[in-house]
């Protein structure tokens, strides 16, 4: 079996648990209050700074040159092609561009961007590979689960579903799956379970991410 395919249930249960929850629910059907998306937009934007820095790392320690040159292109096209839907996102709302990159951390985006950065910096390729795989399947799946029940009518929230179940970030989403069962296969079995750890980290740090969006959180003292 391949490994994917046996982190798949417990994945599953966890992007159920992404759908279900009140901030994505509402996205999906349009009626979410635009703060804790706005909320969403600059947390997710001093994120993906550091998804990409996670990309750049990834590419330095591929040994293959093609996975090298594809982390080098995620890394572009997180700074281009999907911060940009953020800068739009922005302007729309009358966010401006140094102040979405002045943005503070929440301590789940901290807690998060931090364990990717460090997971690529000091663990093995295929460590940092588990470790961003819930970003996009977690993206992906909890898009195309939207889009199944139809579009919403909010400009905005539409773009979102289509960013992320559109073909581009889909074919990502497939080439990181196809990616992680080849590294799986070429690591040991207690490799392996550490990939699962990493995996598992990532895929409820995804759930959290929406929650602390929600909830606005912010450090207490
Ligand atoms: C928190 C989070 N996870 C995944 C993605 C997909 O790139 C994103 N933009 N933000």
């Amino acid at each position: 079996m391949a490994f994917t395919d046996e982190l798949e249930p417990e994945a599953d249960d966890i992007w159920t648990a992404i759908v279900e929850h009140p901030m994505v629910e509402r996205l999906g059907e349009g009626t979410l209050d635009e703060d804790p998306f706005r909320e969403w937009v600059r947390q997710d934007y001093y994120y993906l700074r550091e998804y990409g820095r996670t990309f750049a790392l990834a590419a330095s320690s591929a040994r293959r040159l093609d996975r090298m040159g594809t982390f080098a292109e995620l890394l572009h096209s997180t700074l281009n092609t999907e911060m940009d839907l953020h800068r739009s996102y922005a302007a729309e709302f009358g966010i401006s561009e140094d102040e979405l990159e002045a943005t503070d951390p929440s301590p789940t985006t901290r807690a998060y961007t931090d364990f990717l950065v460090r997971t690529a910096a000091v663990e093995t390729f295929g460590d940092a590979v588990a470790a961003v795989l819930p970003c996009m399947w977690g993206f992906n799946e909890t898009a195309r689960r939207l889009a199944a029940d139809g579009v919403p009518d909010h400009d905005q929230y539409a773009a979102w579903i289509e960013m992320y179940e559109g073909e581009e970030f889909t074919e990502l989403t497939d080439w990181c799956l196809d990616l992680m069962d080849e590294v799986a296969e070429e690591s040991t079995a207690a490799d392996r379970e550490r990939y699962r750890e990493r995996f598992l980290t990532s895929a409820r740090y995804e759930y959290r991410f929406w929650d602390a969006a929600w909830r606005r959180e912010s450090w207490e003292v």
